[in-house]
């Protein structure tokens, strides 16, 4: 007997020629792939792999957003700067999946809400630079722009732009998302587990300052178990992947059609945003990221007018839907307060309702005379303090927080209970592009954090 077909819906000629009117306009940090063929080549081989994610989970996804949006849950993003092909080991995302699952922990006490839980992870190879071209001595050469793009050895070979590493970074996301799935869903985010992680980070003593908080974290959780909590219920998170939505090349053959509902959906992340250097109004990645269906964020700088603001929700928001729109704020330390405000009155005045989260790692760059660039882990919490500050004046909410973070024992921020100074910063820093926090910075970061959204 026949099965009866399941109706597949497409998209109209108007969405599908929708999808490239990005290439009619002014584009921003995209690299010169060389003369087109191989670069032809990489965009077909992606355009008919698998996708990496199910177009339902994005929707979901937005759900979540919109309860944060509205105070009902609180948004952790969290991972690399840039992901690397070469660390993308079991080891190293298991410990940024670790990171981030015990920080949720502290913050849903603190918050008193479900954390929603994104990794910067599986997809966040591209990165938008200062400068086209680095010099060393006497030699100039591209910029690195990350392993979708290039090497980041000093060599012609190596910083020449490589259409194949869309196809690697592809592969790359795919073995990543795959082990986070594994993670998340099969028995290593179990809350238990992940309480007794915690509990060995309040036994050091450099974090006797968190002791209370992880002491009344404990008492909630042996109440839960008293009270008879399913913990087998507790044992599967959802986790989802966001990055940078910034190579065109990319980004568009990952675009499908949802065929549940004709529209088109970016399978390369759950959550794509927009970066501060390419935001323009009527440029190529506002265009395209206003035709997808994926929940996106864009990155507010302290030069942010309300009126530029107010225009980016009209291009991506036009329907005004609950979590489709998040800005992440990076001000700076010492511009959140003033400069966060009078976009915070003005969305009061508008009919839309952008989820607020706070980035207080990109306003907080200093590089040091030895040529580290860093940020101080005072500076971040202080950004992160400004942003409540300014959600509580004007009586909006804070949303979540997006920090660059290792689940690894590096050196690359300044302070924390670990006392991290300029000298300790060669010891071991890894990153190819900004400073991350690490491990136990990432933890104090929870716990502060915990105690502002519970003050
Ligand atoms: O991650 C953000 C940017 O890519 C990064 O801050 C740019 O750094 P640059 O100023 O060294 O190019
Ligand atoms: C490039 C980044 O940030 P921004 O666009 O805020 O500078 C980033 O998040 O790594
Ligand atoms: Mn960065």
């Amino acid at each position: 007997m026949a099965q009866p077909t399941e109706s597949i819906v497409s998209a109209s000629p108007e969405v599908l020629a929708g999808l490239d009117h990005w290439r009619t306009l002014p584009i921003k940090q995209q690299p010169d792939w060389g003369d087109g063929t191989a670069l032809a080549a990489a965009s077909e081989e992606l355009s008919v792999l698998p996708p990496l994610i199910f177009a339902g989970e994005a929707d979901q996804l937005r759900n979540r957003l919109a309860a944060a949006a509205a105070g009902q849950a609180f948004v952790l993003q969290g991972g690399d700067c840039a992901e690397t092909f070469a660390g993308a080991t079991a080891a190293q995302i298991r410990e940024r999946v670790k990171t981030i699952l015990q920080m949720a922990v502290v913050l849903t006490y603190g918050a008193s809400v479900p954390v929603v839980k994104m990794g910067r992870m599986a997809g966040q190879f591209a990165k938008p630079r200062s400068s086209n071209t680095e010099t060393r001595g006497e030699i100039t050469l591209p910029a690195y722009r990350g392993d979708h793009v290039n090497g980041y050895d000093f060599t012609p070979e190596s910083r020449a732009a490589d259409p194949g590493r869309l196809v690697k970074g592809y592969h790359t996301a795919a073995s990543t998302l795959n082990l986070v799935r594994a993670f998340t869903q099969g028995g290593f985010a179990s809350l238990k587990e992940v309480h007794s992680w915690n509990k060995g980070f309040a036994a050091n003593p450099a974090n006797a300052r968190y002791e209370g908080l992880a002491r009344d974290i404990d008492r909630a959780i042996r109440f839960m178990e008293a009270a008879g909590a399913d913990f087998d219920e507790l044992k599967r998170v959802e986790f989802y992947t966001a990055h940078e939505g910034l190579l065109m090349d990319y980004e568009r053959p990952m675009t499908r059609i949802d065929s549940r509902n004709g529209t088109p959906v970016d399978t390369s992340a759950h959550f794509l945003w927009i970066g501060e250097r390419t935001r323009d109004l009527d440029g190529a990645h506002v265009d395209f990221f206003s035709r997808i269906r994926n929940p996106i964020g864009v990155k507010l700088g302290p030069s942010t007018t309300p009126e530029t603001m107010e225009r980016l929700i009209d291009k991506l928001d036009p329907d005004r839907e609950p979590g489709r729109l998040t800005f992440i704020a990076r001000m700076g330390a010492g511009k959140v307060r003033d400069a966060l405000p009078p976009l915070l009155e003005h969305v009061k005045t508008l009919d839309a309702t952008p989820l607020w989260i706070t980035d207080p790692m990109h306003g907080n760059g200093v590089t040091t005379p030895t040529g580290y660039k860093t940020r101080r882990f005072d500076d971040i919490v202080d950004e992160v303090k400004g942003f409540f500050e300014a959600h509580r004046a004007v009586g909006t909410h804070p949303g979540g927080l997006h920090v660059e973070l290792t689940g690894d024992d590096v050196t690359e921020c300044l302070g924390g209970s670990e006392h991290i100074d300029e000298a300790t910063l060669a010891t071991r820093y890894e990153s190819l592009c900004d400073p991350r926090l690490n491990h136990m910075q990432s933890l104090e970061l929870a716990f502060l954090v915990a105690e502002e959204l519970s003050a």
